[in-house]
């Protein structure tokens, strides 16, 4: 006799059959459809080739080519469009052939009605009759699977909310149409498949969580009514996770009104953008933009070289007074009441030059500006000055038209040069030969004259960066930095600028006071703005972003207890100066306080690391204790971290090195090359595919490894309490096995006599010698 739940699990094995035997039969007409799309593609595009290239230089033909060309254009997309849809079709298929589901619901719609089993997935899938077998996890009624316990529960629809019976929630792990696993619980998504989802090796690229998804990051990923979204969660909360299916879900929600490329990421470096790259794929959905935040400057900065954050994490280890008033709301603020009371005498305006010499001197632009009503807004004081200086330019070209530099270029004009002169006039149309050489000679002065209006027309009558250094000279410090200090920072700005250079802390505000007073570079189609380890970023960048990003939903997700560049602030303090920098109608904060990652022991042994450390819940998943090697020398420090590598390697499939810095990385990788596979990660590195990595901690912000082996925790190199964000990152990178390294004394960051001691196992090579 087969207990009741070998039968269930033998009618769930069925129905997988079934299913997978359609995805099959659906998969092979969909790839015929795909073949036979390509081939119809190809052929209309060759037509278009040939109908395209006839009739064009008969002019009486041309008319009747024009619609024809409209006509072919538009076949031509329609053609695109059907192959796209099949190849999605297929695409889908696929993606459900190895998973094609991952939950089960059985509902109630009222108290008499019959239960209804609905089947949850990463795509729905319909029959032939229009049932759905599976019901895409991003579907209203897809939430009742992860926000519900059983009972009556209420979800989200475009129609207002609704109720049902929750009687039944199934969980399933099927590979390649076998049922692997399933568990009916009441949780939100039970223990036991996050148990062994966690449990498994790190992998190359982030994963998504779209089976086992957290009531709380469900909360993160559906929302749909905040301007502004700020997400504070612990180190491997699932931040990053939840963020990327937060964009599935978007695209699935507004498909019709948002594309991929109208969401943007600001992600911390290169390495991180590629291993989050394979998560939106995987759900079926295109992956958004991604930009770095020096990059992003640095295209707005056209011809400097914007310093990244990693580079300033190597430069300085700490912000000082100034950068940290630089990156501050105080400083935007200043910068707003600067340009507002800006008289027109201050404003930095340039003269214009036009064959070396000047050509509108600084003095006429400033009388423009000044003579504008004051009370306009600066954007439109902007273009009244530049239409001014375009009708003066005019004006002047007419006369410039009759200056001997005009004449002289008419005179020594080629052949080729002085009909192409003509091209655009019918030569009859002249009276005279005087009249001809009237109208050249206008002609070559608006075309040499070109520049000067391409100087108008890009600004450059007006240079922001001395505009910043006045500003810098007037601002008014803070107490805790001195005039001197103040003023080497102004020449140093000044002597970057000469090699095109830019420090990081200065390109946001510098933009900004640009941008706010030319009215420009406003960014219209980015519709979600998303910034992940937010806690790197200053005040003043977002701000800038806000200014710019103007029609954005802003996403902000970090740990202010991750800072790497900063001490480590409170969750709500952080949050109260974002509310202040950035006012928006709707805000909402979403705390995550369940750690993830890490097994239940590595996240005790770092939570007792903070001051605040119990609010951080450990996710229960066993392991060994992290482990802290203190040896007396450096040459016992490079011997010991030779064995805990090979120790590693026999339990993991990636090690991970973390260092303080790049120069460290390089020193350990030197020691490790002969010994092991090992591989120094850089700035510009994509791939983390091999078995022992060595990086700095700024690289391996955001990304995880079976084993992390944390280098020299000493003293010498993490002095005091402004390096408690750095350790608490490097020890939280860590799934199964932690094991820091250090020569004595070892960092006050780690106070082995606090409770710290009892969370991880000490071997002091140190005492006993
Ligand atoms: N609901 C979930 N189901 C399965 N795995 C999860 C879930 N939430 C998080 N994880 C896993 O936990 C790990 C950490 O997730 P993630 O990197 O998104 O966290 P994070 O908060 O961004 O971390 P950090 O700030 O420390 O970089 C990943 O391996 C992720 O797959």
């Amino acid at each position: 006799m087969l207990s009741n739940a070998k039968k269930e699990e033998q009618q769930e094995q069925h129905r997988i059959t079934t299913i997978s035997k359609l995805l099959k039969a659906k998969i092979k007409t969909v790839k015929l459809q795909v073949k036979a799309a390509a081939t119809e593609l190809q052929r209309v595009q060759k037509n278009y080739g040939i109908n395209t290239s006839v009739n064009y230089l008969e002019a009486d033909d041309r008319i009747e080519t024009k619609a024809d060309l409209q006509q072919q254009r538009s076949l031509v997309n329609k053609v695109v469009e059907d192959e796209k849809i099949v190849k999605n079709q297929l695409q889908t298929y696929q993606l459900l052939e190895k998973s094609p589901y991952f939950g089960r619901i059985d509902i109630k719609n009222s108290p008499t009605s019959l239960p209804e089993a609905l089947y949850i997935g990463t795509a729905s899938l319909i029959d032939d009759q229009g049932q759905f077998l599976i019901h895409d996890w991003r579907a209203p009624i897809a939430s009742v699977y992860y926000n519900g316990t059983l009972g009556t529960v209420t979800y989200q629809t475009p129609a207002g909310d609704q109720t049902v019976e929750l009687i039944k929630k199934r969980q399933f792990k099927i590979r390649n149409g076998r049922l692997l696993n399933m568990f009916d619980t009441n949780e939100t998504v039970g223990d036991e498949l996050l148990q062994t989802e966690l449990g498994a090796q790190s992998s190359e690229n982030l994963r998504n969580i779209v089976a086992t998804i957290q009531r709380e990051q469900n909360a993160i990923i559906r929302d749909t009514k905040s301007d502004l979204l700020v997400v504070q969660g612990v180190a491997g909360s699932g931040k990053t996770s939840a963020l990327l299916q937060r964009i599935a879900f978007l695209l699935y929600h507004s498909r019709t009104t948002l594309a991929a490329n109208q969401i943007l990421l600001f992600s911390p470096n290169r390495l991180f953008s590629n291993y989050i790259s394979e998560v939106l794929p995987s759900l079926g959905e295109k992956n958004m933009r991604q930009v770095t935040i020096a990059e992003f400057f640095q295209r707005r900065l056209n011809g400097f070289k914007v310093q990244t954050i990693f580079n300033r994490f190597e430069t300085a280890e700490h912000p000082t007074a100034i950068t940290t008033f630089k990156g501050s709301r105080e400083f935007i603020t200043a910068i707003e009441t600067y340009l507002q009371r800006c008289s027109s005498q201050n404003l930095v305006f340039l003269d214009i030059y036009f064959h070396g010499e000047v050509y509108f001197t600084r003095s006429t632009i400033t009388k423009i500006y000044a003579a504008l009503p004051i009370n306009l807004p600066f954007r439109e004081k902007i273009v009244a000055t530049k239409n001014h200086l375009i009708k003066k330019l005019q004006r002047r070209s007419r006369q410039d038209a009759h200056s001997s530099w005009a004449e002289e270029i008419l005179n020594t004009l080629s052949d080729e040069d002085y009909h192409e002169l003509l091209a655009e006039t019918e030569h009859e149309e002249f009276d005279s030969f005087a009249a001809e050489q009237e109208y050249l000679l206008l002609r070559i002065a608006r075309r040499e004259l070109r520049i000067v209006y391409d100087a108008i027309y890009n600004n450059r009558f007006w240079d922001a960066a001395s505009q910043y250094i006045d500003f810098l000279h007037h601002v008014t410090i803070p107490n805790n930095v001195t005039r001197l200090d103040w003023d080497k920072t102004i020449h140093d700005f000044q002597e970057r600028l000469e090699f095109h250079q830019i420090h990081l802390e200065d390109a946001a505000p510098l933009l900004y006071l640009r941008d706010r007073f030319l009215g420009s570079h406003r960014n219209q189609s980015i519709k979600y703005l998303f910034i992940d380890e937010v806690q790197d970023y200053a005040i003043a960048e977002l701000m800038y972003l806000k200014m710019i990003f103007q029609h954005a939903k802003f996403n902000l997700i970090g740990d202010s207890e991750q800072a790497l560049f900063r001490d480590v602030e409170p969750a709500k303090q952080l949050l109260q100066e974002l509310k202040q920098a950035l006012p928006v109608k709707h805000e909402r904060l979403i705390e995550l306080r369940r750690a993830y990652r890490s097994t239940s022991p590595i996240t005790k042994f770092a939570s007792s690391l903070l001051p605040d450390g119990d609010q951080i819940k450990p996710f229960n998943r066993s392991g060994t204790l992290p482990e802290i090697y203190i040896e007396p020398s450096y040459n016992d420090l490079e011997k010991r971290l030779i064995k805990v590598v090979s120790a590693d390697l026999n339990q993991s499939d990636s090690v991970a090195v973390i260092t303080k810095n790049q120069e460290q990385a390089a020193t350990v990788w030197q020691t490790l090359r002969s010994h092991f596979d090992a591989h120094l990660i850089s700035d510009d590195q994509r791939s983390l595919a091999h078995d022992v990595i060595v990086l700095p901690i700024y690289l391996a912000k955001g990304l995880e490894f079976d084993a992390v082996i944390g280098w020299d925790l000493s003293k010498k190199n993490y002095p005091d309490h402004h390096s408690l964000g750095i350790v608490y990152t490097m020890a939280t990178r860590a799934m199964h096995t932690l094991t820091l390294l250090t020569r004595a004394p070892i960092t006050p960051v780690i106070n082995l006599q606090t409770s710290t001691g009892s969370f991880v196992k000490i071997f002091n090579k140190h005492k006993k010698n």
